[in-house]
């Protein structure tokens, strides 16, 4: 028991490490919150909180690999070279097709119910 909390002990240490050390990881933290709280805002229904949530976790996840990638890439190549260069770039464009799901799915999602409350509104 005692060596399961202290091994969520350190995965809250590398958690911590990400939050802090990553404006990227901050952002897409402040875009959780935000998705969070107009889909409670807006009664999405319990699918589309599904969708919600996978957005959420692909995006924390993938981000939390380029981290991990950059730091084993700067670790084991400190120098430039041409090779740790490409799978930095490739850590980072796996990031770029996650949030773009995201957004899309945000789109699909709160984009016509923002529209239906301004029409009512309006
Ligand atoms: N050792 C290296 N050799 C060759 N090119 C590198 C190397 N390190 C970084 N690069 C290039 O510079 C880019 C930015 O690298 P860097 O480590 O600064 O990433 P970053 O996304 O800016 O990181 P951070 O989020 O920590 O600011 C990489 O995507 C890569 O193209």
């Amino acid at each position: 028991m005692k060596k399961l909390i202290r091994s969520f002990g350190y995965a809250f240490k590398g958690l911590a490490y990400a939050t802090t050390s990553q404006l990227n990881f901050r952002i897409h933290l402040f875009a959780t919150a935000l998705a969070l709280l107009l889909g409670y805002l807006l009664h999405i229904a319990a699918g589309e909180w599904q969708w919600i949530m996978l957005c959420i976790t692909i995006v924390l996840v993938t981000e939390i690999f380029n981290t991990m990638i950059e730091t084993l890439v700067d670790l084991v190549s400190p120098d430039y070279n041409e090779k740790a260069g490409r799978v930095k770039d490739m850590a980072a464009g796996a990031v770029v097709i996650a949030a773009a799901f995201a957004l899309i799915t945000g789109i699909i999602i709160f984009l016509p119910k923002l529209l239906l409350l301004f029409n009512h509104a309006a």
